[in-house]
This record gives C-alpha cells, structure tokens and sequence, in this order.
C-alpha cells in the first residue's frame, strides 16, 4: 500500500465536508486536519469530526486521522486578557521541554520581561523542583490561585503544588482540562508572558489544551535523535491544527560537554534539528549541549540560565531570539 499525498486526501472528502478543510497534512500516516466549524453546533461538529475521520482513516497508508475544528471564523476575535501564552511543546518526553521552559522563563525574566510559567505537565510535574519552590502551596482569593514566587523572578502554578508529594494523579482528559484552565486563569497580575510546559506528546489531551488555551506562539524542542524528530514534526502538526504560529526548533542535548575537560562531543549527533527545522521550515532558536552542570543545577533547583557561563548563555541565546517576535506582540523587556 502507498500513503496518498494530502491533496489526494482531501478529494475523498464529501464536497460539503472538502470546502470546510483549513489544512490537511500528512506525516508518517497521521493525518492532521483543521476543518472550519462555523454555523454548526456541538453535534454538528461531532458529525463533522466523525465523518471525516470515518472517510479519511479508510484510505491507504493512514494509520491515524486528528481532526481539529476551529471556531467560528466570522466571529469577532475574542478580546485578549491576561498575559501572552508561549507554549512549550515536544513530540515525547525526556527530551528536555521542562529544562527548557524553566530557563527560558528564567533568561526572559533576566532580560527585564515578567514571566510566569505554568506546568502543565500534570502527570509529571517537575517545576516546582526546577525552580525550587517545592512544597510551596499556591494562595487563593475569589477561587482564583496566586501563583507561587520562585527565587529567580518567574512565579509558577504546577499541579505539583497542589498534590501530596510523589502521588501519581490518574486523572481523565476533561479533569485534566479543567485542572489546567484553574492554573492558567489565575491570578497572573502584571505577567506578560505565561510560558507552558506542555505534557510531553501530541495526542488529544494535547490537541485540546492548544485550541482551549490559543497560545500566541509555540517552541519545539527536540533532540538530535532521528525518532526524536520524527515526533517533533508531530508536535508541529499538533501546534499547526491549533492554528498557533511555531516560532521555532529548539535542539537539546546536543553535543556532551565533558565534566573533566570541557571538550563537546557529539553522541547524538550534532546539528539534526537544525537540519530538520530547515526541511521543516522553521526556525531554528538555538541548542542547549547534553551537559552534566545543567541535569545537577536542575535537580537542585539552580537553573543554569539564572548563572553565568556557557549554560546560562545557551538559554539566553535562544531568548533573544524570541524578542523580536514578543515585540510585535507588544512585550518589550524592562531592561536593555
Ligand atoms: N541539556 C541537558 N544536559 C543534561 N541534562 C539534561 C539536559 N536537558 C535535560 N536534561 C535532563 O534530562 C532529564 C529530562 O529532562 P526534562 O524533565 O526537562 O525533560 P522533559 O522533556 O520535560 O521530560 P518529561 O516529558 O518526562 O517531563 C532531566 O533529568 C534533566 O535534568
């Protein structure tokens, strides 16, 4: 059997059903399409969900179909509120998208932006750890939560802070939802920009978390492996059904700096993600080399990027790279 290209997909569809398509990719047998849902209600759209994963999940070299409806585009845009949303996404875990939050956070805060980060890895949530607030229970007015200072100037709402520690939550996707929506609607004050560690991997929970919480842009980290980037071309799927702009490939763990000599090898292969964001079409933010200073800051609840030195500098680079974006959302750092 032989995967059909997108186009061909998209001809199977009923017309009806073809002129509401926004995009349809195809990648590794995952069908990602964004259909427009305007004028329909919600069993309309479960309708329409239904039958364009029924026609297109039947078609050669399809081996999933991720359907996303988008709302009404007539309608107005919804009045922004609260801070700008920066997500940070990976196609699977352990590559680091915690590390990176938690430093980007902290270089942006260093940079003169205020910055709050949310965890919504609620399986696994690490932030608290990372930037040492452990233990620390949230305050809460008008059913709203505060969100807990750090010592590094990013304060942080994770489900960490809410659950006993090490007790593994085996929630549902709609309790998830909800747990996430109470630590993004909180009280965020004066914080410009929210940045989310998103749970690893691009599945539903994922794809509706995207469009529930509209992030103005997203980041992909990745490392160099090849099933590494694989998944990362999944995150970019998932953060493009959502209609949210990705602003760019982080690489993590990219070459091992040796703890004795301070040489950089290349275990994993140096430069993938680079390679693949151009395939990709993105941008590339930078690459944060597999070193043993940033797993020990890390695990202490020191994050390199609040140091100085070649760690701190990896982070800091990549947060540059976002300030010209974040300005054309209005945010300008404090500092110079
Ligand atoms: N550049 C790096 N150098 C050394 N260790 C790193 C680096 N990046 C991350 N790590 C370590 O790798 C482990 C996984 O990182 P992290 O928790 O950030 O990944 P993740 O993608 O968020 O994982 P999960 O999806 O499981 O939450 C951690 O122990 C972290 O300290």
């Amino acid at each position: 059997m032989t995967a059909q290209p997108a186009d061909d997909l998209r001809q199977l569809l009923p017309a009806d059903m073809a002129a509401r398509v926004q995009s349809l990719r195809l990648a590794d047998g995952v069908v990602t399409l964004v259909l427009d849902g305007a004028g329909l209600d919600g069993d309309g759209r479960a309708a329409l969900e239904a039958g364009a994963k029924a026609v297109l999940s039947a078609a050669p070299g399809v081996s999933e179909v991720r359907v996303g409806i988008v709302a009404d585009r007539d309608a107005p845009p919804p009045a922004p509120k609260g801070p700008l949303i920066l997500a940070v996404g990976s196609g699977k875990g352990g590559v680091g998208k915690s590390t990176l939050s938690a430093n980007l956070a902290v270089a942006l805060a260093r940079m003169g932006v205020r910055v709050g980060l949310v965890d919504a890895d609620i399986y696994g949530p690490s932030q608290p750890r990372l930037l040492a607030n452990e233990g620390k229970k949230p305050a809460a007015k008008d059913s709203k939560m505060f969100p807990v200072p750090s010592p590094y100037g990013v304060s942080v709402l994770s489900m960490g802070h809410l659950i006993e520690d090490g007790r593994a939550i085996a929630w549902r996707g709609p309790m998830v939802s909800g747990a996430l929506g109470q630590l993004i609607d909180a009280w965020w004050g004066e914080t410009q920009v929210l940045v989310i560690d998103l749970p690893p991997g691009t599945g539903d929970v994922q794809l509706t978390m995207v469009q529930k919480h509209k992030p103005a842009g997203a980041v992909i980290v990745s490392t160099p492996q090849d099933l590494a980037l694989m998944d990362a071309s999944r995150a970019l799927n998932l953060f493009e059904a959502a209609h949210v702009p990705v602003l760019g490939l982080v690489e993590n763990m990219a070459g091992y700096v040796c703890p004795h000599c301070g040489n950089l090898s290349d275990p994993f292969g140096l430069g993938a993600v680079e390679d693949a964001a151009k395939r990709l079409d993105m941008p590339f933010l930078g690459r944060v080399p597999l070193d043993m200073a940033i797993r020990l800051g890390s695990d202490a609840g020191e994050p390199p990027a609040a140091g100085e030195g070649p760690q701190a500098e990896a982070f800091a680079a990549i947060a540059r790279k976002l300030l010209p974006w974040l300005a054309t959302q209005g945010v300008t750092p404090e500092k110079g």
